[in-house]
């Protein structure tokens, strides 16, 4: 089955907590539509560029684009920019069941509300390895009053202005601000759009299956409902062995499937909220929505009668590994992976002051996207349009010190790592600490692929001593994101079998603005003809 959308995206003023700001929509709506279909259908968005004076992309994060690599829609890597005035149409297949989420991937035009999820059902007959009533989204967000030109402006000036912590958590769009700490006529708390959001209405006795992604821009969250534990049965689009949270750990770009039943004092509304974990979140308020029942006697629209509960201690990051360490594959669906790699990439993240500019940079080099889009530019030899040498594969993990700030100043490039089509590559992605000395949570990305998930762990990888005993190569789930934890290293590995170019990235909307993340680029020359609606910019002016 072909569905089709018609996706206008333009500015509007929204007040999605209260606080009136201009937010990137998609035909008047933030966050935008959700796109529903079942496994194998083919999914065409014609997005119509309303933005009057600015460029957007968009991506369809999780969906591997086999086959269709252009249309992954990451502006400097897959195609590029959607002028202002002008459609490009996105045809892709969505070839797995799961929860999967889409957003602006254009500069940092994601903080600006453009993103949504995409539920992929399964066909007609397959037996899931669980079971509900019924199913709901929960799109989980960070909200930011500053525009996104000033959030970029000062992450690129010098001195740097970080964009600092968000002024709101939003829970599918809304979020509540304190009115009274805005300037008078900005905020004003009686605004429909800002009214506490109600999650479902819960029928007693009912079993739900939530369909949770999270899509912020730099707040890692714990997502919980009042009195409701949850089942975790999916993770990035793969069926998880279930296991029981209290509340669920979740970051940015990852998605959770949990099932909830409503086996609670139905004559009552509960409190679901989202608390920021790994930054102190004295300057955020949590995310506030209700779990109503629907009962005879109980108004489905009454706050509940308590007060949320606070979030657990935000720099515990024990209990986080914790639940990342929780996490198999379904005993059914465990996908077999290879065992052992062809080639081990070490990635280091340092942040760095490059020319007195603060970047992220991986194993010494900054990214910056080139001008000519890398598929392009790969796929039609142009060799003058992106670095010819490749990045590192190793940093010099036997005398790096990861507790302290970067001690050299690295490079800001476009380079590319070419991975042989069809090897087997281990990740080690390893934190350190930034030049403030402090060390953060990175969600990583992987575009184009899932990976298996082979562990967590603290300090520094030693990938000549046992460190690779200690990973799960029993039953790890795939995904295509997953946390890099404070102090810690975190390993994956991937089969390069998808011909294409391929962003791999910290999923925090500043940090890859700053730099951090890498290009893969496997059997381009595999690839089918380009679109050249990709093309017209760089050096891909006038060709098709
Ligand atoms: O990228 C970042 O920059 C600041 C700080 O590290 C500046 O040194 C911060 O909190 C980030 O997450």
């Amino acid at each position: 089955k072909v569905h089709h959308y018609e996706w206008d995206i333009s500015y509007q003023l929204k007040s999605p907590d209260c606080f009136e700001k201009l937010a990137v929509t998609v035909n008047g709506e933030a966050p935008g539509p959700t796109i529903r279909a079942t496994q194998g259908d083919t999914i065409v968005v014609a997005v119509h560029n309303k933005l009057e004076t600015e460029n957007t992309a968009i991506h369809w994060h999780g969906i591997r684009q086999i086959d269709t690599p252009w249309a992954d829609g990451v502006a400097g890597v897959t195609q590029c920019p959607i002028l202002p005035g002008e459609t490009f149409t996105y045809k892709f297949v969505v070839d797995r069941p799961g929860t999967y989420l889409y957003h602006a991937h254009y500069g940092m035009q994601r903080v600006a509300g453009l993103n949504g999820m995409i539920v992929v059902t399964v066909p007609e007959g397959f037996v899931e390895p669980f079971s509900y009533d019924e199913e709901h989204t929960v799109l989980l967000g960070d909200w930011w009053h500053k525009s996104v030109y000033e959030q970029a402006t000062g992450l690129s000036s010098n001195p740097f202005v970080f964009v600092t912590e968000p002024q709101s958590l939003l829970i599918n769009g809304r979020g509540m601000f304190n009115c009274s700490l805005a300037p008078s006529g900005t905020c004003n708390a009686s605004r429909p759009d800002c009214a506490l959001p109600t999650l479902f209405t819960a029928v007693p006795g009912k079993t739900y299956l939530l369909r949770i992604g999270s899509l912020t821009s730099l707040s890692s969250l714990y997502f919980e409902m009042e009195g409701h534990p949850m089942m975790v049965v999916e993770a990035d689009g793969h069926y998880v062995r279930p296991f029981a949270v209290r509340g669920l750990f979740i970051y940015s770009g990852e998605t959770y499937s949990v099932l909830v039943k409503a086996d609670q004092d139905p004559r009552r509304n509960y409190w679901a909220a989202s608390h920021v974990v790994g930054r102190n979140p004295s300057q955020t308020p949590s995310g506030k929505a209700v779990v109503s029942y629907a009962f005879n006697g109980n108004n489905p629209w009454m706050p509940p009668p308590t007060e949320p509960r606070a979030g657990p201690a935000w720099n515990n990051t024990a209990i986080r590994v914790e639940q990342s360490r929780a996490i198999f594959a379904h005993p059914r669906f465990v996908e077999p992976m290879p065992a052992r790699a062809d080639r081990t990439l070490l990635l280091l993240n340092t942040q760095n002051r490059i020319d007195g500019h603060i970047k992220w940079t991986i194993n010494g080099v900054s990214l910056m996207f080139p001008a000519t889009p890398y598929l392009v530019a790969m796929k039609r030899g142009m060799k003058d349009a992106y670095e010819q040498r490749p990045p590192p594969d190793m940093y010099d993990h036997m005398s790096h010190d990861i507790s302290a700030p970067a001690p050299t100043n690295g490079t800001v490039g476009s380079p590319v790592y070419r991975l042989a089509l069809g090897s087997v590559v281990d990740v080690v992605l390893q934190n350190s600490n930034a030049l403030n000395n402090k060390t953060e949570t990175h969600p990583w990305h992987l575009h184009g692929h899932d990976f298996w998930v082979l562990g967590h762990g603290e300090g520094k990888f030693n990938p000549a001593a046992d460190a690779w005993r200690l990973l799960n190569v029993r039953d790890p789930i795939m995904k295509n994101t997953v946390p890099l934890h404070p102090d810690g290293w975190t390993a994956v590995r991937f089969r390069a079998d998808n011909p294409g170019v391929w962003l791999f990235h910290c999923h925090v909307e500043a940090h890859v603005f700053m730099g951090m993340g890498v290009v893969f680029e496997e059997g381009v020359e595999r690839v089918g003809r380009l679109p050249s609606s990709i093309m017209g910019c760089g050096r891909s002016k006038g060709l098709h």
